[in-house]
């Protein structure tokens, strides 16, 4: 019989109170190699709160939770060091002496192999956003930790990355946990999508929708519109 592949995420009971406010108050979640989860809630469900515990950046947390291989963690601003040029914001911390060559392999999957010598500050928001990615890849993570990464960028760009993004994960195979308020973008990258509210994992829906998936593939608007019920948005904005 073939073993079953070990979960690069096991949490169970996670809890975090914020002075006398409880956030989180037991989230139990699984997510296996190669699995995208995506996080969906109301603003203030502790969607970001969640990530950055398991980022291992949050050490008041109550639970238990381990991770498993190596992982990588992007957020809705690049948070790229503007003093230092591209290529040397990729490679930083990539220990090794072909840091440089990786980093240039990165940045070359993500379609900026020609602005490695730029700074930062030469980017538009999309290009800094790819960086961030790069930035990301570079550690060859087997989990990726995603904090609304594509949340900060007009609406085509945002279509691009949610693109480059599938290509990245088919050839990568890397699980992630991907926080959005975007439903769609939920139903287009992810397996299975997680509903946070009142604390805990409320839903738990996989999605069955086959790939490469588009927003017209059979079964999508019924998926769209359970989940935006279950966030309490109107699906018709004409809706009473
Ligand atoms: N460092 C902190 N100190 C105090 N309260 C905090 C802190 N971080 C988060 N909170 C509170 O925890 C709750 C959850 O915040 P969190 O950012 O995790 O929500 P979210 O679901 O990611 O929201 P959004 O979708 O708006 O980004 C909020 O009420 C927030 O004010």
């Amino acid at each position: 019989m073939a073993s079953r592949p070990a979960s690069v995420v096991a949490a169970t009971g996670i809890r975090r109170v914020f002075a006398g406010t409880t956030v989180l108050s037991g989230v139990d979640l699984r997510i296996e190699q190669g699995e995208v989860v995506a996080l969906l809630g109301e603003s203030g469900s502790g969607k970001s709160t969640l990530l950055r515990i398991l980022a291992g950046l949050d050490e008041e947390a109550s639970g238990e939770f381990t991770t498993s291989g190596s992982k990588a963690v992007v957020f809705q601003e690049h948070r790229l060091l503007p003093w230092k040029r591209v290529a040397d914001n990729v490679a930083l911390g990539v220990r090794g002496g072909d840091a440089r060559e990786r980093a240039t392999a990165a940045l070359e999957e993500v379609g900026l192999a020609d602005r490695g010598g730029a700074w930062p500050s030469e980017l538009s928001g999309g290009q800094s956003q790819r960086v961030a990615f790069a930035r990301a890849l570079v550690r060859e993570p087997d989990l990726l930790l995603l904090d609304e990464p594509f949340g900060a960028l007009d609406a085509l760009t945002r279509l691009k990355m949610q693109a480059l993004f599938g290509r990245l994960r088919a050839k990568h195979g890397f699980a992630a946990l991907l926080v959005t308020h975007d439903v769609e973008e939920a139903i287009l990258l992810a397996d299975r999508l997680l509903i946070l509210d009142g604390g805990r994992i409320a839903e738990e829906i996989a999605i069955d929708l086959g790939r490469p998936r588009a927003v017209d593939v059979p079964g999508f608007a019924d998926l769209r519109r359970r989940l935006l019920a279950l966030l309490h948005v109107p699906a018709d904005p004409e809706e009473p």
